[in-house]
């Protein structure tokens, strides 16, 4: 498996917001991790990036543990947050720059890696603009892109489409899903149920618990995704 969650717990003071969350996510795979507001979702990616840790439960990254390989565990991890997190006055390039030598990558290697990056986005004709001048859709791809260049073996993002048009939110999860054919494997957190499809992996997650976890159109069973959705987070609440 290429992402383990075993048993993962997690509270704040009395509120507990992950109840004995387990899931394994194949290589390859896009994982798409559905919950409402306040399900946990940025908590578990709290969790899978460290920001935090809890006792108990497990986490395996690419084979690594997180607890006890936490090094190898987060570099086989790319990561886009909720936020945006480009320098807005360096170039789209300059920013791939950078945080490729934070992962010790420069010179013509660091081309070369940024130029693979960009083009998997899409965003190469975009690298000497900066980040500034870029619309919300180009500046999510430009972070994806970035979070590609150090070749993580699992991608996660937490709603990375919040706050764009409809065409761009689109034209990302087009990008991301294109992404896994290569053997990357996707953790995509959303509330949104028109960025899932069929094929994708699905776990849905409500006030802490997976309620479901399986095959999209297997756990749709021929019904919409919304309504699927609805109903469970409903019946749940
Ligand atoms: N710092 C905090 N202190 C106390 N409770 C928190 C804190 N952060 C989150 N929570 C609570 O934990 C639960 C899970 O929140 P979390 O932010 O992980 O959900 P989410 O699925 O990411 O929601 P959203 O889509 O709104 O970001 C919620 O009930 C939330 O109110």
């Amino acid at each position: 498996m290429s992402l383990s969650v075993a048993d993962l717990s997690f509270s704040y003071g009395a509120r507990q917001a992950l109840d004995g969350v387990s899931f394994d996510i194949p290589a390859g795979r896009f994982c798409a991790l559905l919950g409402p507001n306040g399900a946990g979702k940025s908590t578990l990616f709290g969790l899978l990036t460290r920001l935090f840790t809890t006792a108990g439960g497990r986490i395996t990254m690419a084979g690594h543990d997180l607890d006890t390989a936490p090094r190898r565990a987060l570099g086989a991890m790319g990561i886009v947050f909720q936020q945006t997190t480009l320098d807005l006055d360096l170039t789209v390039r300059q920013n791939l720059r950078y945080f490729a030598a934070l992962h010790g990558i420069s010179g013509r290697e660091a081309d070369t890696r940024i130029d693979a990056a960009l083009d998997r986005l899409d965003m190469r004709a975009r690298a000497g603009e900066r980040a500034r001048a870029l619309n919300g859709g180009h500046r999510r791809r430009a972070e994806i892109a970035r979070a590609l260049v150090h070749r993580p073996r699992v991608l996660l993002l937490d709603e990375p489409t919040v706050g764009l048009d409809a065409a761009s939110r689109s034209a990302i999860t087009d990008h991301v899903h294109d992404l896994c054919g290569d053997g990357l494997t996707v953790l995509w957190a959303t509330h949104l149920t028109d960025e899932v499809r069929a094929d994708d992996h699905l776990l849905i997650l409500h006030r802490g618990r997976i309620l479901r976890d399986g095959r999209a159109a297997e756990i749709t069973a021929g019904s919409n995704l919304s309504d699927t959705f609805l109903t469970l987070t409903r019946v749940a609440a």
